[in-house]
């Protein structure tokens, strides 16, 4: 039984490659359509998002930072998005890690599939998620590994060079592109602690529940597609993560969900966007919305996207800081650990819009069912 899963497993992911390689006009493949109720919410206006500087911040200026903060603050109680400059990474990393995850797409189906995404694990390549869904399969192909803040530095650079010391460059430059986006992650921590006025009393509290953090790092590539009104890049979903930072390329195709409507998210080639997490709203008691988004892609040409998804280590006990709590006058969730969250997203639930309260449910039978 083992084996014929194994080969299904890896069939799956070829015939999914093959579909985006050889797609024709006539026929658009069944698995890759999406329900009509989700097809006909089409995003016509573009989203006004907070285009927020980090500069002042990021250079210790009480009063920029307050400024921040408030910015902050009004996006992520309206819609947990907003994008950021002046955020100190350097744009011509962000290029030259874009033209490897590029390359790496471009690999024949052989190479990719050295790393070929293993059953109830996030790390490896995939292709439209066909070896875990039978339907709904999004119109991608992706590439995630894991970045240990406090690891060795090579665990990424280790992750590329298993597939040959040809890609030990990629590697490099992935591994670079991890720290500097942890680095980010943890100072966006300490702002958004300012923005919901916890920085007082719980001096660093989100930053410290974040030592040794294990990330979730992913190269999106939506291919062109003949017929884009009938699938998705992603379908619409809420992050599980904490803090999701992800920079795109100038096609477009990323769209949030606000004031009841689909908006389309203007690319910046020199902003990172940032968006709330499932795992953040929890911790800021409920205050922030963890952002609902899709990806629609295009007939015209290929879309490539890098996401740090900022995710504690799996065993870290997380709660909301007891000072929100007090000032809400009820807990809004309960403890968890990352590792019972993503387990969950791996095992029991595709992520969507529903993720954190079906999780929070399912939670909470089973730890009625062990007490
Ligand atoms: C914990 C995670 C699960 C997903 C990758 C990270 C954060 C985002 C999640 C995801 C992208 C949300 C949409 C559905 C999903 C299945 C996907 O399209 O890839 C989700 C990821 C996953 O389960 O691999
Ligand atoms: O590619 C994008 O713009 C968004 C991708 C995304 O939402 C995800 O991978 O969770
Ligand atoms: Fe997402």
């Amino acid at each position: 039984m083992e084996q014929m899963k194994k080969s299904s497993h890896e069939d799956k992911t070829i015939e999914s490659a093959m579909i985006f390689d050889q797609q024709t006009n006539d026929h658009f493949p069944n698995q890759f359509i999406w329900p009509k109720d989700h097809l006909s919410q089409t995003s016509t206006e573009k989203l006004n998002e907070k285009v927020i500087d980090l500069q002042g911040f990021l250079s210790h200026d009480k009063e920029a930072t307050l400024h921040a903060a408030n910015l902050v603050k009004e996006s992520c109680i309206s819609h947990g998005f907003f994008q950021v400059v002046n955020h100190g990474v350097d744009l011509d990393m962000l290029a030259l890690v874009q033209e490897h995850g590029h390359a790496f797409f471009k690999l024949p189906l052989t190479e990719k599939l050295k790393c070929k995404q293993k059953e109830g694990s996030v790390v490896g390549f995939a292709s439209g998620h066909a070896q875990r869904f039978r339907e709904k399969l999004p119109w991608k192909e992706l590439l995630t590994f894991e970045y240990h803040e406090n690891g060795p530095d090579e665990v990424v650079a280790e992750f590329f060079n298993a597939m040959g010391t040809q890609y030990k460059e990629t590697g490099l430059i992935f591994q670079k592109f991890c720290r500097t986006m942890n680095k980010l992650a943890l100072d966006l921590l300490d702002l958004l602690e300012i923005s919901l006025g916890v920085d007082g009393h719980n001096h660093n509290y989100y930053r410290k529940l974040y030592d040794d953090a294990v990330s979730i790092v992913r190269c999106n590539h939506y291919p062109q597609c003949n017929k884009p009104d009938l699938t998705f890049g992603v379908g619409p979903h809420c992050d599980p993560t904490t803090l999701t930072i992800l920079y795109q390329d100038l096609v477009g195709g990323l769209e949030v969900f606000v004031d009841n409507k689909w908006k389309s998210v203007q690319p910046h080639r020199d902003a990172l966007v940032i968006n709330i997490g499932d795992t953040f709203t929890a911790l800021s008691n409920g205050k922030y919305k963890s952002c609902l988004h899709r990806v629609s892609v295009n007939s015209l040409s290929p879309r490539l996207s890098l996401v740090f998804f900022l995710c504690p280590k799996g065993d870290r006990e997380l709660k909301a800081p007891q000072e929100l709590v007090e000032k809400d006058g009820k807990k809004e969730y309960p403890d968890f650990t990352w590792g019972e969250f993503l387990q969950f997203t791996q095992k029991n639930h595709r992520a969507d819009e529903n993720t954190l309260q079906l999780f929070t449910k399912w939670l909470l039978t089973s730890k009625n069912h062990n007490a």
